[in-house]
């Protein structure tokens, strides 16, 4: 079968696709690229709407009132269009028309309202996906129609199972389908759809996760064979740790696939962990660029070989710190190991860091209230657990004393862990320094 070599994908997050300017500034840089080359772009919903219609669907889930911030986001989503389709058509109720038939802005809009206003009560996630999808659905219908892209539904593409809210991918299912379905899509023009979402085989939809849309564009250019993926940030590329959160950063102008994955791994949120490996497989080069300055290099992640790298600094935030101790001071054995790892996963929690001692046992993950409530209901027969939350986990990568030093000063640790390349703790907030 023939694949796409010459293929390019783009992937566009919330941030470039914020508001009618950032979508302008999008279209710029589809203009500027190489020319007959084919392309597919990747977009997720714009600024924040993802967590507003998390919060919507919180209200609706509950029986509480939702009516304004649903009528902020059609008001949103409307004026965006509006400002960026001034001469379109209007249909027979003076209403724009962006996009067409069950694809188009206005049905989108309705559908959304139709599925709060007819939610059951249980099956949190599983509704949960139906209703936060809206995002990509919206972003992507105004932004084909505004760089005159054709708008592809990626949900009957990308074939997942039924595990809501962070869905596993059917990878043979989803090859097949992108490949005869994007592939004569792709000599047409330039095709745009959605990150983030996937459908089950009986037409449901799903959701990869949060920030999930990386994971797509890696998703899609893995099944093309693509030449290349972009993902255009508001960072000048992939850097030794988050400007918003640490002074002085350097940006790395080319990294292996492998310091990526684990980087991304341990928390640094510019890339979504499961994008590499698809990636790296098929030995397709990741780039990462800025959208403000679209000709500045940015960062190149591929299959490089390079030497130490300034050390990588990440911090996860809104960690929980969870210890089973023996209830008659045995030891913590293989078994006891076995109940806690199967508990975990069952309430699908991650251990993002765990350490063991005689009798007890320590795991370190992101804090979901409902999810530890069921891990106690689980195993507080078996151990004594005590848990402390609103803590932060520290990762150094390739550290230095320096480095360690920097992070750990002013700080109380409640955990800590070196390995060679590796040095990670877990504290509570920095107490100001003297
Ligand atoms: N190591 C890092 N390098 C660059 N940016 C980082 C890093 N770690 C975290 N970030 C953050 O990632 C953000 C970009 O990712 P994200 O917000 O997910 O983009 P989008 O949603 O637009 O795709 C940056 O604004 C930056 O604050
Ligand atoms: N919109 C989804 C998926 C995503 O990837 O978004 P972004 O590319 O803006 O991180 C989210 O906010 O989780």
């Amino acid at each position: 079968m023939h694949l796409s070599h010459s293929l390019r994908v783009y992937k566009f997050g919330g941030a470039s696709v914020k508001d009618a300017t950032a979508i302008r500034n999008l279209h710029a840089i589809l203009q500027h690229r190489p020319a007959g080359q084919p392309l597919l772009v990747v977009v997720s919903a714009m600024g924040k709407t993802t967590n507003a219609l998390e919060h919507i669907y919180h209200l609706a889930h509950t029986g509480a009132d939702y009516t304004l911030p649903l009528q902020e986001l059609h008001q949103f989503h409307l004026g965006v269009a509006e400002g960026l389709l001034p001469d379109a058509p209007r249909d027979e109720h003076g209403r724009l028309v962006c996009g067409a038939g069950a694809g188009s802005l206005h049905c989108l809009l309705q559908e959304l309202g139709d599925k709060l206003a007819t939610l059951s009560k249980g099956e949190y996630d599983r509704q949960y996906d139906q209703v936060v999808s809206y995002g990509e659905l919206l972003a992507t219908c105004i932004v084909a129609a505004a760089v005159g892209a054709k708008w592809l539904d990626v949900r009957p593409l990308i074939r997942t199972d039924h595990s809501w809210r962070e869905a596993r991918v059917d990878w043979p299912t989803t090859e097949r389908n992108v490949r005869e379905q994007v592939q004569p899509l792709l000599q047409q023009g330039v095709v745009l759809t959605q990150g983030f979402l996937g459908g089950t085989a009986s037409g449901q939809t799903t959701t990869l996760g949060r920030e999930g849309s990386d994971y797509t564009a890696a998703i899609l250019a893995y099944c093309l064979g693509a030449e290349s993926v972009t993902i255009w940030k508001d960072v000048a590329g992939l850097l030794n740790a988050d400007p918003k959160i640490f002074p002085n950063t350097v940006r790395y102008p080319e990294i292996s696939y492998q310091e990526t994955i684990e980087m991304a791994y341990y928390g640094a949120s510019v890339i979504h962990p499961k994008t590499i490996k698809p990636l790296a497989v098929r030995r397709i080069p990741l780039y990462v660029k800025s959208f403000v300055d679209p000709e500045a290099e940015g960062t190149k992640i591929y299959d490089c070989k390079h030497g130490t790298l300034a050390p990588a600094l990440i911090l996860k935030t809104n960690q929980c710190l969870i210890s089973f101790e023996s209830k008659d001071l045995t030891f913590i054995s293989e078994e006891n190991l076995e109940v806690i790892f199967g508990a975990l996963a069952q309430v699908r929690l991650k251990i993002n860091l765990m350490q063991n001692s005689a009798i007890s046992f320590s795991v370190c993950t992101d804090w979901h209230e409902y999810r530890l409530r069921k891990l106690l209901e689980h195993l507080r027969e078996h151990f004594s657990i005590y848990y402390n939350t609103g803590l932060e986990l520290y990762t150094i990568k390739n550290y230095t004393p320096e480095a360690i030093t920097q992070l750990t000063d002013g700080r109380q640790l409640l955990l800590e862990q070196r390995t060679r390349q590796t040095f990670q703790f877990v504290s509570r907030a920095a107490t100001p320094s003297a």
